[in-house]
């Protein structure tokens, strides 16, 4: 079908710019965009890859069920169970990813399991409030009190316990984190046969690597699954092995966005001051907030909207498949063609969006524009039938969380802090992460000393 295909450069082009195109994909396509138009193919090996970077092209492809396979690397399909265990990896949308999906509806991302989770994610948030409130002057990496906190809310969800310390501070805790970390990279690392399918039989290094990957999962997780088993809380087996499914696929997305937040808010006291006053106006005596009425705050909302738009954590998201040979735009596709959406591109495409660039989350007020999937100039969770099942999830996450930081906490830079480049993100296997942590010092407002001075425990009823 060659000459059927989408233009794109040939594989030398992609060599001469190797180190963009590993360092920062998303740039280095959107680079190719301007040469070849939103749709492009190329070859790398005996793989065929389609990238769009357009609304229209990714609204062609999002909502056509040809394109609705998954593509990983075929290390990850070595793992034990991941066939038949696994929402992420299900390489078609078939009746038992239909069915794992549904699961995961039920016990964590329907409104009303949402709803019945509000208990969980106040404790943990008044847990980390507990926390910051003895760390007062003194520089804390909030990145990691973030990703301990929605970490332990999605694990409290799922079993019941906490997977963290708040700080991350005890070496089983770096451990774990490091583990999650090798096993995301692990898993989306191209092994021979993912380069040369022909080649699969003799594909030892991915067979390795599927196994090791395992390995990670079992001596990370082991314990938990045992203990889930063992309580019966949960009669699925299926459901028992999305625990470390939904942690790696949420924690780290929902961390950056909460990060890349206080980001902008630390660094825009005009913004951190108008999110602020509305959160008051809308507290319960101006001083209580819950999430009630923190969804009321159309602004605070229009800002998490904005950093979702600007620090898109998954800038191609996961890869799609063609399931089936079939047409896009005139061209012929063929089955098994890698399909990715170039996320990042669309995000700032200036025909989308007015001064792109810039942090101005006012463009949201009044607008329908919203991250569901109905519009293709916005998409954080993807659409169509692979998308996101977390988004609010997520959302309501990283709207209690800063919420939190930002109503009862000033935060200042340490002194010598280089906060230059606090923005800067870099690529780390499927979601960025910032290239330096953000290390903060918080300081109780003073319109808030009563309640954490006077009264130890007031902070506690507060978080109502
Ligand atoms: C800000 C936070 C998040 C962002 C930006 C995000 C974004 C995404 C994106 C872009 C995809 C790929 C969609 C596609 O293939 O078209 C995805 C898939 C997925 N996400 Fe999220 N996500 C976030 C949080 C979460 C959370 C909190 C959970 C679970 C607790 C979660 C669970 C999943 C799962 C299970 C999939 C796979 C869906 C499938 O293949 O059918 N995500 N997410």
């Amino acid at each position: 079908y060659d000459h059927q295909l989408p233009p794109g450069p040939y594989l030398w082009q992609i060599l001469r710019n190797i180190s963009l195109f590993i360092n920062s994909p998303h740039i280095a396509f959107n680079k190719l965009d301007k040469i070849y138009g939103p749709l492009i193919s190329f070859r790398i090996g005996g793989q065929l890859v389609v990238v769009a970077s357009s609304q229209n092209t990714s609204k062609e492809i999002l909502k056509n069920r040809a394109f609705s396979g998954r593509y990983l690397p075929s290390a990850y399909y070595h793992i034990p169970g991941s066939s038949h265990l696994s929402v992420v990896s299900a390489k078609e949308c078939n009746d038992t990813w239909k069915s794992l999906r549904g699961i995961g509806q039920a016990c964590i991302f329907s409104s009303k399991a949402i709803e019945s989770n509000t208990q969980i994610r106040k404790m943990k948030v008044t847990q980390m409030m507990d926390y910051l409130k003895t760390k007062q002057g003194q520089i804390v990496n909030i990145e990691n009190v973030i990703f301990a906190t929605v970490s332990n809310i999605v694990a409290n969800v799922l079993t019941s316990r906490d997977l963290f310390g708040i700080d991350l501070e005890g070496i089983a805790d770096r451990k774990l984190v490091a583990f999650m970390h090798q096993v995301t990279e692990k898993a989306s690392s191209p092994g021979l046969s993912d380069l040369f399918p022909v080649l699969s039989k003799i594909d030892f290094w991915s067979k390795r690597s599927g196994m090791d990957m395992y390995r990670l999962i079992k001596y990370t997780w082991g314990d938990i699954i045992k203990e889930r088993r063992a309580s019966n809380r949960h009669d699925s087996e299926s459901e028992q092995d999305f625990f470390n499914e939904f942690l790696i696929a949420g924690t780290d997305s929902t961390t950056i966005t909460a990060v890349m937040l206080m980001v902008k808010l630390v660094r825009n006291q005009e913004i951190l001051s108008r999110v602020r006053e509305e959160i008051a106006n809308q507290a319960i005596d101006g001083n209580a907030i819950n999430e009630s009425c923190l969804s009321k705050c159309q602004y605070f909302q229009a800002c998490i909207k904005e950093t979702l738009r600007l620090h898109t954590p998954g800038p191609f998201g996961i890869p799609h498949r063609a399931i089936e040979t079939c047409t896009l735009n005139n061209y012929k596709i063929p089955k098994d063609t890698v399909v990715l959406v170039n996320f990042w591109a669309i995000h700032l495409d200036p025909d989308n969006w007015e001064d792109p660039e810039s942090f101005k989350p006012d463009r949201f007020l009044g607008s329908k524009v919203d991250f569901m999937g109905a519009h293709f100039e916005f998409l954080p969770f993807s659409a169509g039938q692979r998308m996101c099942p977390g988004s609010n999830v997520a959302i309501k996450n990283v709207q209690l969380v800063v919420a939190y930081l930002v109503h009862y906490f000033n935060w200042n830079f340490s002194d010598g802090f280089n906060y230059d480049n606090l923005d800067k993100m870099d690529k780390s296997s499927t979601t960025f992460k910032k290239e330096i942590p953000l290390c903060l010092v918080p300081k109780i407002r003073e319109q808030h000393m009563f309640e954490f001075n006077v009264c130890k425990l007031h902070i506690k009823n507060v978080i109502c």
